[in-house]
């Protein structure tokens, strides 16, 4: 199974080190090249009991790279938005992020917001639309590695419990076109 997933928040709110604490483990600090365009990493988890591939797209927080990362939003499953607990206007800006997913991404998308950089301790800003739009929110650090597992691997399940849930309609149920055996059949006018 193959999950398609996408970060997106702010430049410099630490979507590229949050996916490299999750990928390699690993916190390079100071270190601030912005993200070009898109990139991607592939991360293979164990769901209960179900492999699942996630395939991860890092984009730009940048708004000249924008036009380029909306086209990726479409495929996308699930998407993490992120801002930074120590910057006001990020978390400000993270309701014009939500209305471009609505625009671009699938209605049924996975949304999760994350509160990153957690590991400075300043006190959460208020999150008010992690209720009102069912959006899962968590607080992470990719400094500290807090919650960056657990902010995939959540993604990965609700993604595939959504999927076991979620079977197809049947249009109709087989009794009801099929005729009980040894019953006459009251079609056709024939005895
Ligand atoms: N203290 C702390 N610093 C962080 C954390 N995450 C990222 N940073 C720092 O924040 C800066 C920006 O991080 P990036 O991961 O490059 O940000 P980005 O969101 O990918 O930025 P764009 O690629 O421009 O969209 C870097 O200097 C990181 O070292 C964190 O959890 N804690």
């Amino acid at each position: 199974v193959i999950l398609q997933t996408i970060l997106v928040g702010d430049s410099g709110v630490g979507k590229t080190s949050l996916l490299v604490q999750f990928d390699q483990g690993k916190f390079i600090p100071g270190s601030f090249s912005a993200t070009v365009g898109i990139g991607f990493t592939n991360k293979v988890l164990t769901v209960d009991e179900l492999k699942v591939r996630l395939q991860i797209w890092d984009t730009a927080g940048q708004e000249r790279f924008r036009s380029v990362t909306h086209a990726y939003y479409r495929d996308a499953q699930a998407l993490l938005l992120l801002y930074d607990i120590t910057s006001k206007s990020s978390f400000d800006n993270t309701r014009a992020w939500l209305t471009e997913i609505h625009e671009y991404a699938q209605d049924d998308v996975v949304i999760m917001l994350l509160g990153n950089k957690s590991s400075i301790h300043i006190k959460p800003l208020q999150t008010w639309f992690w209720q009102e739009y069912g959006v899962i929110f968590l607080e992470t650090s990719a400094k500290t590695g807090l919650n960056v597992d657990e902010a995939f691997t959540t993604v990965a399940k609700e993604l595939v419990s959504r999927s076991v849930q979620l079977p197809v309609e049947p249009r109709f149920h087989l009794h009801d076109v099929m005729q009980p055996e040894n019953e006459p059949s009251a079609c056709c006018g024939f005895s």
